[in-house]
């Protein structure tokens, strides 16, 4: 039998709980007033598109190039700009964010992590904070960690079983410098709930098992119609 990975783990919980267009198999009142979500499928070049972007950001930040050639970076820009405004779309209808096979799930906001756990007891993510992610002599720019923790709870939080949760509070715990360009993984899970509370935990390690960063979030379940 083939091993399951953690995309397919996220994929069939997804599947199991499917919010399809019509709410059939969800009672969708328990997600608040969130809009009805249907998986958008990236097609089989999307990853490397938004790994290219990536690659795009990586140096905007870490280049000092002559004015000719800004000048030119600007004219190639202002051309994908116009070749990409055409397909814009409103929320929930790109696939940035629901392909959980692709780095940060294809979205070029997140961080580029791809999930190795996903189940009732906790989802672990693999990745690197890259230049694009850097503060200061070689360590993650601090506002970096709540977003990776931020969205991992997020994720905790459904595949957990439980529906769609706003984040009430998000604290983290600074206790290494997080280098970029290194790999690291970070667990998360439900530590408690109570009744619409769901407080979270989160930590941070380098691949020696050192703690760099833990963080704990209260998550509270959205009230019908809730935004
Ligand atoms: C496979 C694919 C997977 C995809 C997965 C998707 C991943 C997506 C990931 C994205 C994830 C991103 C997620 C995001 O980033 S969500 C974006 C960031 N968060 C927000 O914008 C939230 C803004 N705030 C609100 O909307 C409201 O305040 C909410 C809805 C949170 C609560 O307002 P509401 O009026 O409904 O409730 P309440 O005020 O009666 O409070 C209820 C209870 O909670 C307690 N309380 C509240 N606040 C705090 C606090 N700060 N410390 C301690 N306690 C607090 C409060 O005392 C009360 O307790 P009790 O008296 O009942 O005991």
């Amino acid at each position: 039998m083939s091993e399951q990975t953690g995309a397919d783990a996220a994929r069939n919980v997804s599947a199991d709980r499917e919010i399809s267009a019509d709410g059939a198999g969800d009672d969708y009142e328990h997600h608040g007033g969130f809009p009805v979500y249907e998986p958008v499928k990236a097609g089989p070049n999307y990853g490397t598109f938004v790994e290219t972007f990536r690659r795009l950001q990586d140096l905007m930040v870490s280049t000092h190039a002559p004015d000719d050639v800004i000048d030119r970076a600007i004219e190639q820009t202002e051309a994908l700009v116009e070749l990409l405004a055409p397909y814009e779309v409103p929320e929930g209808r790109s696939p940035a964010g629901f392909n959980v096979e692709l780095p940060g799930r294809g979205s070029a906001l997140l961080l580029p992590w791809k999930i190795e756990k996903f189940g009732e007891d906790g989802v672990r993510e693999r990745g690197m904070f890259r230049r694009y992610h850097l503060g200061g002599n070689g360590a993650a720019h601090g506002g970096t960690l709540p977003l990776l923790f931020d969205d991992l709870f997020g994720m905790v939080i459904h595949a957990n079983g439980r529906p769609i949760a706003r984040t009430g509070y998000l604290h983290v715990n600074y206790r290494k410098i997080t280098p970029i360009e290194t790999e690291l993984v970070v667990d998360g899970w439900v530590d408690r709930v109570e009744g619409r509370k769901a407080y979270c935990k989160a930590e941070l390690r380098d691949l020696d098992g050192n703690l760099l960063a833990d963080s704990e979030a209260l998550m509270i379940q959205l009230l019908p119609g809730q935004q």
